[in-house]
């Protein structure tokens, strides 16, 4: 049994794995981090592994007081990936993307493959069909884009998300929304638009934690699972395990 831990620049999220059955998964605050992972583990004793992902600089110490008894892996670089990198900054490129696009290939054979993560940013990873990372997109994420509304600006206020009721904004407050949805939704179809005419056979997925409210809101059809981080994490784990 494993944790896999997703350690984003907003929140924190974790699941619990038996093989390839997602059993639990939790999501918390990064101060909280280990009371949280101390409970997961009090609850499920046959975890043997604490698998990590983290875009930033997390203090490693605070995961390695668990190190009594599991083995704590931190997903990095130096690691097996099942994809050939042709990012033209490979040092630079999120391990969050990195194991995103792990994921999509492992688990999406023989295809193209999108994965859009809606998170505190958005990202946007192509794998080709010959198991190649090409590279794709970083915008802002839907809170950051009212907050940045707000912060950077002398008269805006600072909105939280609600759903536009048409696109043309009849107020202060209904143009934000607009602006904000509507042009992360339109963002998005348009990319899905140009990747689908750019190659064929394509699956797109969409995931973190705007997923499920932009999935719907979306023209095209795409596959919306807000856990595919963490089934990802534990998809690449899995990988190193059998290649190292
Ligand atoms: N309690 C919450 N705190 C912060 N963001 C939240 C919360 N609930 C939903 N969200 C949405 O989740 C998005 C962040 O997604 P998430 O996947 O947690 O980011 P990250 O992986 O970058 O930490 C925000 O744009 C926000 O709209
Ligand atoms: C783009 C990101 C900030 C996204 O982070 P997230 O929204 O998932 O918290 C992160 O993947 C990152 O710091 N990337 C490094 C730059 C790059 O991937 O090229
Ligand atoms: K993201």
């Amino acid at each position: 049994m494993i944790v896999t831990v997703d350690v984003g620049n907003t929140r924190i999220k974790a699941a619990v794995f038996e093989d390839d059955t997602l059993l639990e998964g939790f999501v918390f605050d990064k101060i909280e981090l280990q009371k949280n992972i101390n409970d997961i583990l009090m609850k499920y004793k046959a975890v043997s592994h604490l698998v990590i992902s983290s875009v930033g600089d997390t203090d490693r110490a605070a995961f390695l007081v668990f190190e009594k008894g599991i083995k704590v892996h931190f997903v990095s670089r130096d690691d097996s990936f099942p994809f050939v990198n042709n990012y033209g900054t490979p040092k630079t490129l999120g391990i969050d993307r990195m194991v995103l696009a792990a994921g999509a290939t492992l688990l999406y054979p023989h295809q193209n493959r999108l994965i859009i993560d809606a998170g505190t940013c958005i990202t946007y990873d192509f794998v080709d069909e010959n198991n190649v990372y090409q590279g794709g997109a970083i915008s802002p994420g839907l809170r950051l884009r009212y907050e940045s509304m707000h912060q950077y600006t002398a008269k805006l206020p600072l909105l939280t998300l609600e759903n536009p009721e048409t696109f043309i904004g009849k107020s202060t407050q209904t143009s934000m929304h607009s602006g904000v949805v509507n042009g992360l939704v339109y963002e998005i179809d348009g990319f899905i638009e140009e990747y689908k005419a750019f190659c064929k056979n394509i699956i797109i997925i969409l995931t973190g934690g705007d997923a499920d409210f932009l999935a719907k809101r979306l023209k095209n059809t795409i596959f919306a699972n807000s856990n595919f981080l963490l089934e990802s994490l534990n998809q690449t784990f899995q990988y190193k395990i059998n290649n190292d």
